[in-house]
This record gives C-alpha cells, sequence and structure tokens, in this order.
C-alpha cells in the first residue's frame, strides 16, 4: 500500500462547560464531543525520501506551520522514520470554526501515515503525541464520540444520540484566544459527572462560551438568533459555527434552502465512530 485516501471529520462539542482555569492560563473544560460525517478529504502518498510535501495553500497558514505537515514531521521525530510523503488536502473545514478541522486533519495525518511507513504505533501513543499539536487532538486519534475532561484530553468513550444536523457558519473567523481572554467569561461552572450529563440529556447541554461569543461577535448574535428561529441552537467550541439538531434528514435540508448570502450552511449526521476509523476498519 502506497497510497490513502481518507476523511477528517468534523466535531462538535454538543456541551462545553469552562470548570476552572490552569495556572498557565488554559483553561479546565469539560466536554460531549461527537463527530459529523462531513469534513476535509486527505490524500497521502509515501515518498521514499523523507520529505514531506503538500500542495494545498491554506489562507494565511505557512506550509510548515500546516497542522498536517507539523504532524508529518512530528511522527518521523518521534519514530526515526527516514519515509516521507507527498499530501494533498481537500479543505471544507471553515478556519477557526469550532468544527476542528486542523486537529482533524493532523489526527489524520497521524493515522495514515502510520500505516503507510508501517510504523504499528498504538492509537494512545499516536493520541498521546498529537496532544503535543493541539488539545482537540487526541479525541480525533482515538476515533469515539467522548466525554473529555482536562484540556479536553482526558476521554471517556460514550454513545450519543445521532440525530441531523444543521451546521451554519456565519462566514466569520473567530479567535479562540480572544474568546478566553474575555473577562467576562463563565469560568466557573461546578464540575459535573458524566452520568448526571448523560442522564439530563440533549435539552440541557449548553456551551458556557456562547453569551462572551455572542456578545464579542454580532455576526455570530444574528445568526444564532435566526438558526434559534427553526430548532434550538447551540455554539460548537468557541464558534463560529451554530448547530441544530433534527430528526429527520428532509426538516434539515429545508432549513438549507433558506440560509442568506454570506452564510454557509451544511446538513450532517452526528456519529459515535469516525468516519475515519470506519474508513481504516478500526473499531
Ligand atoms: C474550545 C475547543 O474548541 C473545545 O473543543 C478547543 O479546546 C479549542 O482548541 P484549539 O482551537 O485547538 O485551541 P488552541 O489553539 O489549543 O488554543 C488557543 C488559545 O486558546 C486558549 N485556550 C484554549 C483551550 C483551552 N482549554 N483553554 C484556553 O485557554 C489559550 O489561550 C490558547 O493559547
Ligand atoms: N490544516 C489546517 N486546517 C485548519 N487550520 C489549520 C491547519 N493547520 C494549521 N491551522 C491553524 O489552526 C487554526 C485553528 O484551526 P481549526 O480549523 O482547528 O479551528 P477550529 O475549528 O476553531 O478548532 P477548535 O474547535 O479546536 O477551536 C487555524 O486558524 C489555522 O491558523
Amino acid at each position: 500500500m502506497s497510497e490513502l485516501v481518507l476523511p477528517a471529520p468534523a466535531k462538535l462539542n454538543r456541551l462545553l462547560h469552562i470548570t476552572g482555569r490552569r495556572s498557565d492560563g488554559y483553561h479546565e473544560l469539560q466536554t460531549l464531543f461527537q463527530f459529523l460525517d462531513h469534513g476535509d478529504t486527505l490524500r497521502l502518498r509515501r515518498r521514499d525520501d523523507a520529505a514531506v510535501t503538500l500542495d494545498t495553500p491554506l489562507g494565511e497558514v505557512a506550509r510548515d506551520d500546516n497542522l498536517v505537515v507539523r504532524a508529518a514531521r512530528l511522527l518521523q521525530a518521534e519514530t526515526g522514520c527516514g519515509l516521507g510523503a507527498d499530501i494533498h488536502l481537500d479543505k471544507r473545514l471553515p478556519l477557526g470554526g469550532g468544527l476542528g478541522g486542523g486537529s482533524s486533519d493532523a489526527a489524520t495525518t497521524l493515522l495514515a501515515l502510520n500505516r503507510l511507513w508501517s510504523l504499528e504505533l498504538s492509537l494512545e501513543h499516536l493520541a498521546a503525541l498529537g496532544l503535543r499539536l493541539g488539545a482537540d487532538v487526541p479525541v480525533f486519534v482515538r476515533g469515539h464520540a467522548a466525554w473529555a475532561e482536562g484540556i479536553g484530553e482526558r476521554l471517556t468513550p460514550v454513545e450519543l444520540d445521532t440525530p441531523w444536523f444543521v451546521v451554519l457558519h456565519p462566514g466569520i473567523e473567530v479567535s479562540t484566544p480572544r474568546v478566553f481572554g474575555a473577562p467576562q467569561l463563565t469560568r466557573d461552572t461546578p464540575p459535573i459527572s458524566m452520568a448526571r450529563a448523560l442522564q439530563e440529556g440533549p435539552r440541557t447541554w449548553r456551551n458556557d462560551c456562547e453569551s462572551t461569543v455572542r456578545r464579542l461577535y454580532p455576526a455570530v448574535d444574528e445568526a444564532f438568533d435566526w438558526l434559534s428561529g427553526f430548532a434550538p441552537t447551540r455554539l460548537t467550541g468557541t464558534g463560529a459555527c451554530l448547530f441544530c439538531s433534527l430528526r429527520h434528514e428532509a426538516e434539515a435540508r429545508r432549513i438549507l434552502e433558506h440560509v442568506r448570502d454570506g452564510w454557509h450552511a451544511f446538513v450532517a449526521r452526528g456519529c459515535n465512530v469516525s468516519p475515519l476509523h470506519q474508513a481504516l476498519g478500526l473499531f
């Protein structure tokens, strides 16, 4: 096998609580991660030399800063592997959208190169490596919907309902550091048990960043009010994307017909096993 074409799915934070702040400034979270059957696609071809090429420019992100390239280099450094890869990234997920696109691209790169380079590192090992690239990378490596604590790296697999979602992007990029740096952000939600969160169910789930993001970004506020006219709406991560759940795909698709110019929306199904792991025959 010398080439793989694999998905890098989006994630939603179905619930996001901020329970504290660590001494290094990072915030402690409790969150429920679930994957979507929508995302980026990567094509990776093995090279016999150590070069890593990426033929897809990504806005202002320099090639060497792209999480795909950083993931490949990290794997080479960790294992001493002398092989390389030519990588093509078909980017569909918005940057700074709260859908974890960059983290998912990194995770897909780690799993794909582990195969193409015959490294046989365990998912545990790859998740620990991925954490060095970003707090959301481990859940994409592990590949199961999860209750997460810490900065999002302590993961317990869960089975969540799998509705259809409308995901709405209001056409702007939200700065995660700006949201986490906002004085008015709620940072003291008392920790709850995973059992309680699951028992209380989706209708009670909320995102502690929501009011701050709506105040800082009027475009998110406007889109939130609009989507709420169809179904109860939530923010994912620190935004900018919003989502609502529907029982039937047709109902979700009808909402898309009304989306305003300048906004982008898609319909996707929630998945408890990542489409990446389904494609690789894991689980
Ligand atoms: C909020 C989530 O979307 C939940 O899934 C993620 O935890 C955000 O992860 P991310 O986009 O990968 O964010 P990073 O690039 O790691 O962090 C950007 C900045 O946000 C702040 N940050 C981020 C995550 C966190 N738990 N606490 C923080 O205070 C830090 O200032 C950090 O420098
Ligand atoms: N392959 C990549 N795809 C997207 N962003 C990347 C990539 N490589 C590096 N980045 C950088 O990482 C930043 C965060 O990207 P990402 O798409 O993961 O944001 P996000 O959806 O807001 O994630 P989160 O839900 O974790 O907050 C981007 O703004 C960009 O500067």
